[in-house]
């Protein structure tokens, strides 16, 4: 029951991932339960009509300023979702103000994490610094850190499920993933006893991880309340489904529609045989879902045009190839990951499946109907 250790090929980045990802859980838990929630004003709009909150700019300068201070500001590139330019706006000092008081709040506990903070409390143009120092545009060579800060921040902003997302690229091979999924609950063992409430029995929230090759990924509680993140630690053993019959098989995909053509996989369900409801759910627990066997395939078709970027793949998409799934482009081949932001020549859209029978059934399907669907 023992987490990857830090004898294990990139166990210094996994560990440190996993410490600040935790952190980072945290931040959002208090932000989206707490008094502290964003105010409808605080959930601000950009260019591309995508959310941004406290809680995405918070993250990302947290989780810059650790990884700076972990392995050597200039050792360090960072491609992350979020800019600083809203916040260093004359008319965003109450904004930046929010996000310095979370930064500093989550930075003083530090030590529960096993991390060291800053002796003082970061300042203003630091939190701004760490936020703009993740302009990395990545690429084939060397090693390049890819952050969604808050994957989801529609699910976030909405109380539902969210992601932090964490993973280091080599050469343009994404070598470690950490998927911190605050809302995503794991399942403690049934006790047969009438005096304890059912929902007793889940413990809120998980932190999923693994590096390239190691053949496992791994599950762990999420750090509550006043508790310390210990490791190597007690995780478990994740693995996909076994499932391979199409019928008894739950497929998921994006919650909105703009994000992902919901007829043209309902066609592709209805062509390979599944017959259950899609399970609709923000951000990346979807990877994390067929990671862990409660889903077996995982379908988006964005509009023709739409790029997508590497920060809302990279960690999903280790995390399941290691616990035994597949994951490419609707044509079949692999993400490419060592083209800088964008995941360029993606043919179609992404399946990821939790074996290669139901994976082979799904690409036929898109090769069989693509020419007659509108996209
Ligand atoms: N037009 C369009 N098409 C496809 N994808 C888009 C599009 N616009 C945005 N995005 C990216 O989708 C991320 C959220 O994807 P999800 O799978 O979580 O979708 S959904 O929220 O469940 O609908 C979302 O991630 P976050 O911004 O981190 O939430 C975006 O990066
Ligand atoms: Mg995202």
């Amino acid at each position: 029951m023992e987490g990857v250790d830090s004898n294990h090929m990139y166990g210094k980045e996994l560990e440190v991932g996993v410490r600040v990802v935790q952190m980072a859980c945290s931040l959002c838990q208090k932000l989206q339960k707490g008094s502290v929630r964003p105010s409808p004003e605080q959930v601000i709009s950009k260019d591309d009509d995508s959310p941004v909150t406290v809680a995405d700019w918070s993250v990302q300068a947290m989780i810059s300023w650790m990884l700076s201070e972990s392995f050597g500001r200039e050792n360090v590139s960072v491609v992350a979702e979020e800019d600083a330019q809203t916040l260093s706006y004359n008319t965003s000092t109450s904004l930046l103000a929010s996000v310095v008081a979370t930064v500093n709040e989550t930075l003083a506990m530090s030590a529960r994490f096993g991390l060291k903070g800053p002796a003082t409390p970061l300042g203003g143009s630091e939190v701004l610094d760490a936020i703009s120092r993740c302009n990395s545009t990545g690429g084939p060579v060397g090693r390049h850190w890819v952050l969604d800060p808050v994957d989801g921040t529609l699910g976030f902003v909405r109380g539902d499920q969210y992601v932090v997302a964490l993973a280091l690229i080599e050469n343009g091979q994404v070598v470690v993933g950490v998927l911190g999924c605050p809302n995503y609950s794991i399942k403690k063992k049934l006790v047969n006893d009438s005096s304890v409430l059912q929902s007793d029995l889940w413990q809120e929230g998980c932190v999923m991880y693994t590096s390239k090759g190691s053949g496992q990924s791994w599950m762990q509680q999420l750090v509550q309340g006043d508790g310390s993140l210990e490791w190597p630690n007690s995780a478990s053993i994740i693995r996909v489904s076994s499932i391979d019959n199409p019928v008894m098989a739950t497929f998921c995909e994006p919650v909105e529609k703009a994000n992902s053509n919901h007829s043209y996989s309902a066609g592709i369900a209805h062509r390979v045989g599944l017959r259950k409801q899609p399970l609709r759910v923000y951000s990346m627990v979807k990877y994390a879902a067929i990671a862990r066997g409660d889903a077996e395939i995982y379908m988006k078709f964005a509009k023709a045009g739409y790029k997508e970027k590497i920060w809302d793949h990279a960690a999903g998409v280790v995390i399941v190839e290691e616990a035994g799934g597949v994951v490419t482009d609707a044509g079949g081949r692999p993400l490419d990951f060592s083209k800088g932001v964008y995941l360029e020549g993606l043919d179609r859209g992404i399946v990821a499946c939790s074996g290669v029978n139901l994976h082979e059934k799904i690409i036929g399907a898109v090769y069989a109907s693509w020419d007659s669907s509108d996209l």
